[in-house]
């Protein structure tokens, strides 16, 4: 154990705007063109030195959090320290507030988060490109936690190309009761356009335009999430939260992700606002919780 300081990292949650999916691979994965925005949901992770490796969590739904060593963050520990050639002894505390199994990436966000905040307790003074290599073999989400901002992910989702955003986009987050599994849903997304060809993921030109230009208003058009009817087959019940908040005013809704947290984007930060009040007063979720984006990657407090 030494006596070095111990290292906080905050890291985002993320939406998916438009989540375009190909057919299975044979690895199992599927081809995506997967555009990411980061927004200011947070976790935090805490490195503090330590004589073995240790999870703790604080925060809604960590019971649902493992605490062994497949926890993200541990792993992300791991894969650091056998590059290295040292230890993984750390003490990694998980401040939560991204929805656990949400369609948030927040086992992501804590594996990036793990990551930055190791490297630099331990010193390890790894390149961006090793702390990417890293990030990607811990899933497919995991490079872009570390980046944030927003950005087309190919491949299984891991290969990024960072897009330029004109402004900030206001949205809603729905949290429903329990999670979904990712790999269920993907599943279910496979059952469902069975005996269907199902076209090469592509961005669409519209959406991409209108990030750059910033226009919640030609943005809500061009959202499309693949996953979203895998999603409402596992979880029927989202189809009223998604009606509740476009009938208080968002200007579009969709399932994040896997799910079955459902975003909503809105025109400004007031009608954000009294949407997420709408929304709990519908009863057709457990929180609502509103966040902007794009915001910055994992980054060291
Ligand atoms: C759907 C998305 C959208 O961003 O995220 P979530 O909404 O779950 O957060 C991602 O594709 C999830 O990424 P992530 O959660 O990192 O997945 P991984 O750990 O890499 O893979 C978990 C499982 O999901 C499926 N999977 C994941 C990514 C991909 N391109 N194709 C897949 O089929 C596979 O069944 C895989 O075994
Ligand atoms: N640090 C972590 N935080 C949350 N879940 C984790 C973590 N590490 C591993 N998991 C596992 O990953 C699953 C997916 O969690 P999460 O990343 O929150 O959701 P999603 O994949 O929908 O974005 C959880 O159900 C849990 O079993």
């Amino acid at each position: 154990m030494t006596d070095r300081p111990a290292v906080t990292v905050r890291v985002p949650a993320k939406v998916n705007v438009q989540l375009a999916v190909g057919g299975a691979r044979p690895d199992g994965f599927h081809d995506l063109a997967n555009v990411f925005l980061a927004v200011g949901l947070y976790d935090e992770v805490t490195a503090t030195p330590a004589d073995a490796l240790r999870i703790t969590a604080t925060g809604p739904d960590t019971d649902r959090v493992p605490l062994d060593r497949t926890n993200l963050a541990a792993r992300a520990a791991e894969l650091l320290a056998a590059r290295h050639g040292i230890a993984p002894d750390v003490h990694l505390h998980i401040a939560k507030d991204i929805p656990v199994a949400g369609g948030m990436a927040g086992g992501s966000a804590d594996a990036a988060g793990a990551l930055v905040a190791c490297d630099a307790l331990w010193g390890t003074g790894a390149t961006r490109e090793e702390l990417l290599a890293i990030c990607a073999e811990l899933g497919s989400d995991v490079p872009f936690s570390l980046v944030g901002g927003a950005a087309l992910g190919r491949g299984r989702g891991e290969l990024l190309t960072p897009l330029e955003v004109g402004g900030t986009f206001h949205w809603v987050f729905a949290v429903a009761d329990g999670g979904l599994s990712t790999p269920a849903v993907y599943a279910e997304f496979d059952r469902l356009t069975e005996g269907v060809s199902v076209p090469a993921p592509e961005a669409s030109p519209a959406l991409l335009d209108a990030l750059r230009t910033g226009d919640p208003t030609a943005l809500a058009p061009a959202l499309a999430n693949d996953l979203q009817p895998a999603a409402l087959s596992l979880r029927p019940s989202l189809a009223a939260t998604l009606t509740a908040g476009t009938t208080a005013g968002a200007l579009a809704a969709l399932v994040s992700g896997s799910g079955p947290t459902t975003a909503f984007l809105a025109k400004d930060a007031d009608t954000a606002a009294s949407v997420a009040d709408a929304l709990l007063t519908s009863g057709t979720c457990r929180a609502a919780r509103v966040a902007a984006g794009p915001v910055p990657g994992a980054t060291v407090v």
